[in-house]
Parts: C-alpha cells; structure tokens; sequence
C-alpha cells in the first residue's frame, strides 16, 4: 500500500523533494504540504498535484511518514504543536533540518520516536539529488527501506552509521550545489572576460560542468584520470590546471568545507540549547 507522506514545510528542500517524487511516479494523491503562505502552496497544489493546507496538525493525522523541512530554528515551535498527534499515531519522522539532531527532535516531540535524519540537496528537483541519511536506534529495518525508496525516487541515497557523518555529508552534498553553481558563474564570468557574449559563455560553462559530471559518472575511470586525459603534455588545460593548483584549490575546498561542517555542528549545539 502507498505511504502516505505529510511534508511539514513547503519550502525549496521540500517541494525539491515531493515535486521529484511525483516527477518519478510516486502518487501526488499520497503527499500533502504545509506552509504559511496559501498562495504559494495553491500554487504547488496545482503545479505537483499534491495536497496542501496551512493546518499542520490536520496534514500529520494518518501520515505514515512526516518529513519535518522547516528552517531549523522554528523547528522547536513545530515539534511542540505536532507532539500530541505524533505521539498518538507514531509514524516515521524524516527531519531534512541542518544541524538538527535526532536526539533533540525525538525529546521536542516527545520522546520514543522512530527519527530519521536526511540531509538532502536541491538537485532532487530534477531526480539528480544526493542525500545522507541516519536512523536512531528505533527505525526499524521495514522504515529504512522506506525512507530509502521515497529518497531515491529523487536521486542518490547514501546511508550513515555515525550521526555526526552527516556534517561531513552536509559540506559535500547538502551544500554542494552551491559550489559548483559558484563554479559555474566564475567560469562564465571569466568567458565573458575573455571576450564571449554572455549567453555563449553561459551555455558553454553550463554545457561543460553538465558533460564532465555525466562523463564522470558514467566512466569506469576516477575523475582524476579523466582530467589527465583532457590534459595534453604542455597544453592548454596544463597551463589551466597547473594555476588552479598554484592558487591552492584543493586548500580552498578543504577549508571551506571545514567552514561548512563546523557551522553545521554550531547550528546543533545553538538548536538544542534549552
Ligand atoms: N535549501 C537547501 O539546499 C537545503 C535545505 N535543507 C534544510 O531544509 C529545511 C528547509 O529549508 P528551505 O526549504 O531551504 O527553506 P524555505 O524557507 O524555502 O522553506 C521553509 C518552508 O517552511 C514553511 N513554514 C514556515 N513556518 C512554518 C510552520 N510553522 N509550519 C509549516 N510550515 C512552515 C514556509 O512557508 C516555507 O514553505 C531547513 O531545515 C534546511 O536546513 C537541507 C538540505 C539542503
Ligand atoms: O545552507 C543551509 O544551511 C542548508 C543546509 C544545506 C544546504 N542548505
């Protein structure tokens, strides 16, 4: 039988999620959101097909699965108007907050709950996501595979056995995205610099981060032979490559996703502070 999945929360993790979902076959009529803002979840509505409503407590009655996607720091308020109705129909809570542990969530809804916590990204939207996942003790195996099956419908599911993993997870692919988009500008901008017209620089920087990503995925060679073979001995690409490294790229993505996890891990200790 179809789970039914109630999404608290009708954001951009959130519609990335159920709008993959339903893009991937899984039954609109099954999945409902909540929001605050009507328009905005009418507009869901009729784009996904799905069920929306502002009433979170309505939403969550007979969900199997409720995945909490609210911004981490009204996340509190949430738990506690759920808690009397969760705590009576007990399904499998899927929290995508950043730094939001599944101790803290389990005790704000009231304690003994089965918790997963994802930590997705945007590409789900177009069934491209990657996601991190950790389950307390009292998921059971049944839950897991539901979780798994729900998540893979929008992309990648990779599951963690040390909660504190999902920071790492958090820095390479929750935010991820972000860095190759930053990538993707640079190198647009710096085509437009070489004399491009900006829509060419755009499809040309677009169309070349699409292509090594599916190359690199596909292949049965790691990326870094892959960069080897687009590199010609004192070539262009060299002179490129050798710059990067000059500059210290690799420093730059070690200290920046450093940045990343360490924020993730204040975001835990400031949210479950009583
Ligand atoms: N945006 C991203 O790339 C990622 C976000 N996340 C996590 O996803 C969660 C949501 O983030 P976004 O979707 O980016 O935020 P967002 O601001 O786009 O969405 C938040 C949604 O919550 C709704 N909302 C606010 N108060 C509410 C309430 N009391 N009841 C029900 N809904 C309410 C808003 O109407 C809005 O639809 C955060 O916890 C974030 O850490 C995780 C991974 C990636
Ligand atoms: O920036 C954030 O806090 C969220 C979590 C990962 C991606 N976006």
């Amino acid at each position: 039988m179809t789970s039914q999945v109630t999404f608290i929360g009708a954001g951009n993790m959130a519609s990335a999620i159920f709008g993959g979902m339903v893009e991937g076959g899984y039954p609109a009529e099954a999945i409902t959101a909540t929001g605050r803002d009507p328009q905005a979840l009418a507009a869901l509505a009729e784009r996904h097909g799905i069920r929306t409503t502002t009433d979170n407590l309505a939403a969550v009655d007979g969900a199997d699965v409720v995945v909490l996607a609210v911004k981490p720091q009204i996340m509190r308020e949430v738990c506690h108007e759920l808690r009397d109705t969760v705590q009576a129909q007990r399904p499998l809570i899927v929290s995508v907050a950043a730094g939001l542990n599944a101790a803290t969530l389990e005790n704000w809804l009231g304690g003994e709950l089965a918790v997963i916590r994802c930590m997705p990204n945007t590409p789900s939207l177009v069934g491209q996501g990657a996601a991190g996942l950790f389950a307390n003790a009292r998921v059971s195996e049944s839950q897991k595979q539901l979780a798994t099956t729900l998540l893979e419908a929008v992309g990648l599911v990779e599951w963690v056995a040390d909660e504190t993993l999902l920071e790492a997870v958090t820095a390479v692919s929750g935010s991820g995205p972000a860095y190759f988009f930053l990538i993707m500008e640079a190198l647009e901008d710096a085509g437009k610099k070489l004399g491009l017209p900006a829509d060419s620089a755009r499809r040309l920087a677009l169309q070349t981060a699409f292509g090594a990503a599916s190359m690199a995925r596909e292949s049965e060679f790691e990326p870094a032979e892959l960069r080897r073979r687009v590199t010609s001995p004192n070539g262009t690409t060299e002179r490129a490559i050798a710059s990067f490294e000059d500059d210290g790229l690799r420093r730059l993505f070690e200290n920046a996703t450093q940045a990343c996890a360490t924020r993730a891990r204040e975001l835990s200790d400031e949210l479950s502070r009583d």
